[in-house]
């Protein structure tokens, strides 16, 4: 229960967000270009795998039945008729009493049905000794053995990691329809804004969020782009916003939506009517706008401070890009840790405080806090490594109780 009846619950907004995400068409990609994005087709291989009867072995093809009688100390002895390497083109073919020395990977011949390793041979060229029987089917690879030909290979919805890529490309596939990463544009509101590269004057604040966001986006799983600053001008905010809008999938802004004279961000769009701006009851975070441009593009309007502008993308934005990516599990795992220290949360609101979290030698986890609640603080935001999370219920957790840990851990595109 919110302490203060107004105050909307982070659970609650993200539910609206979700329900007010549409989806996104899919395209057609290059392999390369699938990776960690969800196919949007049934593939079915046209071809079997293996292509064709092949030898898992270095050694010699032969007819199990000509090597019944062999033993180390009485080998049996069979003429080499040939080679056979892999990537020959044509099959060749040998006759009963006959061996072909043939390569891992190679065609098995016409005519024999197992390959004896160099090993259990005197690997000779002219004529070979084999020390032991070999059973018919032994280092044989046979074809279609793995997938045959017409067989469903990858259902629609399977995530594209470097093993189905392997697949793809195994079975003829270059090109595949998936759903696409959807393109998130970023833009930093505020006239104290000023670009990273140039010196500030006295009052001027270099813009960070917009590499925070947009790298966070990017590592949601984004197409994520930095348009850049734009001041507190309402109509440079809405021709900006609305130049944007055929490139977009999502916008995202950040500044602006707090109470101040100037938060013209809430007050250009609100005017709109797509867009509310509400107060949940999450700390940092509190002021949040959530809504839809051009009655398409959905928008996040995130608050300004730096920590508020990550809580609220980790809260609502990551959840919902991956959604939009077709991802079943929209939420980062947690952990449980013990608290290596007291923190006390407001009643009603759920606190985000950023932590280290370390790995015990026991296996489990203990999490230190690190900066204090202050929303504008960057340094220690960039030495943490996970979120703290301290339920609306929550008032005191007591050093050496549980708690729960949100591992910010990169997704490695
Ligand atoms: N009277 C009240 N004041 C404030 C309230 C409130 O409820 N009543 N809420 C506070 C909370 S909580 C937050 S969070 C902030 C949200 O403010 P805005 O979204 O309007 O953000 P700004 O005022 O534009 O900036 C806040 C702060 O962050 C710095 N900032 C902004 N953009 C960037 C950027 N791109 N890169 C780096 N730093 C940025 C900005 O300079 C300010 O210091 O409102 C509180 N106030
Ligand atoms: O919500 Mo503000 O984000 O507490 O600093």
């Amino acid at each position: 229960m919110a302490a203060d009846a107004r105050l909307r619950t982070v659970d609650e907004q993200l539910e609206i967000v979700l329900a007010g995400l549409g989806s996104i068409d899919p395209i057609e990609l290059t392999l390369l270009d699938a990776q960690g994005l969800l196919l949007a087709e049934n593939v079915s291989t046209e071809v079997p795998l293996p292509g064709f009867d092949n030898s898992a072995m270095d050694g010699y093809a032969v007819r199990a039945v000509d090597t019944r009688d062999a033993t180390p100390e009485h080998p049996v002895v069979l003429p080499v008729v040939g080679d056979v390497a892999a990537g020959a083109t044509s099959r060749s073919g040998m006759g009963p009493g006959l061996t072909m020395r043939i390569m891992t990977g190679a065609p098995i011949p016409a005519g024999a049905d197992g390959v004896i390793p160099l090993e259990d041979t005197d690997r000779g060229v002219a004529k070979v000794a084999i020390r032991r029987p070999v059973q018919s089917g032994e280092c044989v690879r046979r074809a279609g053995e793995d997938l045959p030909a017409g067989a469903p290979a990858l259902g629609a919805g399977a995530a594209l990691g470097p093993q189905q890529l392997a697949l793809l490309a195994a079975i003829g596939r270059d090109r595949v329809i998936v759903r696409p990463r959807p393109r998130v544009l970023v833009i930093s509101t505020g006239s104290e804004l000023i670009d990273v590269g140039h010196k500030p004057s006295f009052g001027e604040v270099t813009d960070s969020n917009s590499y925070l966001v947009t790298a966070a986006a990017r590592d949601a799983g984004a197409d994520a782009r930095r348009i850049g600053i734009v001041p507190d001008d309402h109509s440079k905010l809405l021709d900006a916003l609305e130049s944007q809008l055929l490139r977009a999938d999502v916008l995202v802004t950040t500044g602006g939506v707090s109470m101040g004279a100037f938060d013209i961000v809430k007050q250009a769009l609100s005017e709109l009517g797509t867009v509310e701006f509400t107060r949940i009851a999450m700390q940092p975070g509190k002021p949040q706008g959530f809504g839809h441009l051009g009655d398409r593009v959905p928008i996040f309007c995130l608050p300004g401070n730096p920590v508020s502008a990550l809580v609220s993308f980790e809260a609502f934005v990551r959840p919902a890009i991956r959604k939009l990516l077709g991802k079943r599990n929209l939420q980062r795992a947690t952990v449980q840790a013990v608290a290596l220290e007291r923190v006390d949360s407001p009643a009603g609101i759920r606190q985000y405080r950023r932590g280290v979290l370390h790995r015990e030698a026991t296996g489990g986890y203990s999490v230190s806090l690190v900066g204090g609640a202050g929303s504008h603080l960057i340094a220690s935001m960039a030495s943490s490594n996970c979120l703290v999370v301290i339920d609306e219920e929550v008032t005191e957790v007591v050093a050496g109780s549980r708690v729960t840990v949100i591992p910010l851990l990169l997704a490695n595109r």
